[in-house]
């Protein structure tokens, strides 16, 4: 590497890409000052290089070979903000294997193949930092991979996922229904032409997934993360929730603790759940972000702040570059994986959790007992229970203590085939002590 500076290849140039190189030459002066050299953009791979990008982009930057850009020699620091598992995964192997530094935002790679990564960073003894993949601007990952590395996480709840927050907080102020709020979201630009993997949860369980690695310093990938999306939640679950005073949202939740044979093990779900509004988590609007942090010694931690865009989330990688190109020149390295751990993953089912069920059933002397029953038979304990409406046309809604999530699952189950139950209207996860 050239000493006198710290050379950079940005792979991408689209909504994150180009706020990066805005960023790099807006505060060229103070990178300088706080690294103690210059940083040079010696190249950015795109994929259609006539595209405007902002006029102050030398045209002579660009390039349609990201490989070709990351083998070259005059490249310290590899920037990736392209997404998806490949090409970015061969980039980026290819990148570390050969001791260049890393910063990407590619959370799908991560989650999915973070170990191939962490593997080549090894190998190559270089830097892979990516706190841009979770949760945008908000400063987490260092936070947990540095600063929380002498104390014991138990627990990590978040709202991870801009785009959904978005529609859940429009729901719960206007009463709208999940299409009229996902439509606002697209006009407004915080939904992508397909949102599937924000309302689907794959973003949110992406992210879970490396919060969980980086939390319970163990491998977790999306595949072990449970994920339920949150299209199926109704402008009346918002209102039933508002009844209760609670409201709905989309939680990322890892916790470590005892599996039922009593082994330190790890659950990571992403489920929307109801929150009373008293939860720290129930305040937070708009496309907004935020994580609460249970650890031993620390106690309770919340990080909040802009997820999603642009900008934030070059502000993420920006620091990550700091960070690099600063080892670069003084010759260190980043805190290496921490995986140590090797926890067994607990399945859904273990996992304790609270249901919010509202049934539509016939108002017959006997129908209490009886749907009471089924919850007994598998040993769910009911905490409350509420009926409106009268004959043909009564709702018992239903809200249970804390039981193993496969026991609520066959409760449900075995409700759906009662005669007396004409429907099962909705079935919510309850957290933090609604
Ligand atoms: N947009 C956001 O709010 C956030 C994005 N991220 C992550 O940042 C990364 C980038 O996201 P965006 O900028 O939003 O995506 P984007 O779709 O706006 O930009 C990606 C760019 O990569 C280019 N590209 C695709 N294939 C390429 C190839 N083979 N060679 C060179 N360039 C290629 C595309 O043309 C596009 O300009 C993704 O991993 C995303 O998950 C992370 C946090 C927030
Ligand atoms: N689509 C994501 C973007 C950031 O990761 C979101 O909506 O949060
Ligand atoms: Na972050």
């Amino acid at each position: 590497m050239s000493s006198d500076k710290v050379r950079l290849a940005l792979l991408g140039c689209g909504t994150v890409g180009t706020e990066v190189v805005r960023l790099l030459h807006e505060q060229s002066a103070d990178l300088t000052a706080r690294i103690g050299a210059p940083l040079e953009l010696v190249g950015i791979a795109v994929r259609r290089p006539g595209r405007q990008r902002g006029s102050d982009i030398d045209p002579a930057l660009f390039t349609t070979d990201a490989l070709g850009l990351v083998k070259r020699d005059d490249v310290d620091v590899v920037i990736e903000v392209v997404g998806g598992i490949e090409p970015a995964r061969s980039w980026l192997t290819e990148a570390l294997r050969a001791g260049k530094s890393v910063v990407t935002a590619n959370k799908a790679l991560l989650a999915e193949d973070g170990a191939t990564l962490h593997d080549a960073a090894a190998e190559g003894g270089a830097d892979l930092y990516y706190e841009a993949a979770v949760a945008g601007a908000i400063p987490l990952l260092r936070p947990l991979r540095e600063s929380l590395h002498g104390d014991r996480v138990t627990r990590v709840t978040g709202i991870v996922n801009g785009t959904t927050n978005f529609i859940l907080s429009s729901m719960d102020a206007t009463g709208a229904g999940f299409g009229e709020a996902l439509d606002e979201a697209t006009e407004l630009g915080y939904a992508e032409a397909d949102p599937t993997a924000d309302v689907e949860g794959f973003d949110a369980a992406a992210k879970a997934a490396i919060l969980a690695s980086l939390a319970f310093h163990t491998r977790v990938t999306a595949a072990d993360v449970f994920r339920e999306g949150m299209t199926g939640v109704t402008a009346a679950d918002m209102a039933s929730a508002k009844e209760m005073g609670c409201t709905i949202k989309l939680l990322c939740i890892a916790q470590r603790g005892p599996d039922s044979a009593g082994t330190d093990s790890v659950s990571v779900r992403v489920h929307p759940a109801m929150i009373p509004r008293s939860h720290p988590l129930a305040g937070v609007g708009d496309a907004f972000n935020a994580v609460f942090v249970e650890a031993e010694a620390a106690g309770q931690l919340m990080f909040y702040g802009r997820g999603a865009g642009g900008t934030p989330t070059a502000s993420a990688v920006l620091g990550d570059i700091v960070a690099a190109a600063r080892n670069r020149l003084s010759g260190t390295r980043a805190p290496s994986e921490s995986s140590y751990a090797h926890l067994p993953i607990r399945p859904i089912g273990e996992s304790v959790t609270r249901y919010h069920i509202s049934l539509d059933v016939a108002d017959r002397q006997g129908v209490l007992a009886t749907v009471a029953g089924v919850f007994a038979q598998h040993e769910v304990s009911i905490a409350t229970v509420r009926q409106s409406g009268r004959e043909d046309d009564a709702t018992l809604v239903i809200v249970t203590h804390g039981a193993p999530d496969a026991n609520l699952a066959a409760t449900v189950e075995d409700l759906r085939a009662l005669d007396i139950v004409r429907s099962i209207a909705s079935v919510l996860r309850v957290e933090g002590g609604a």
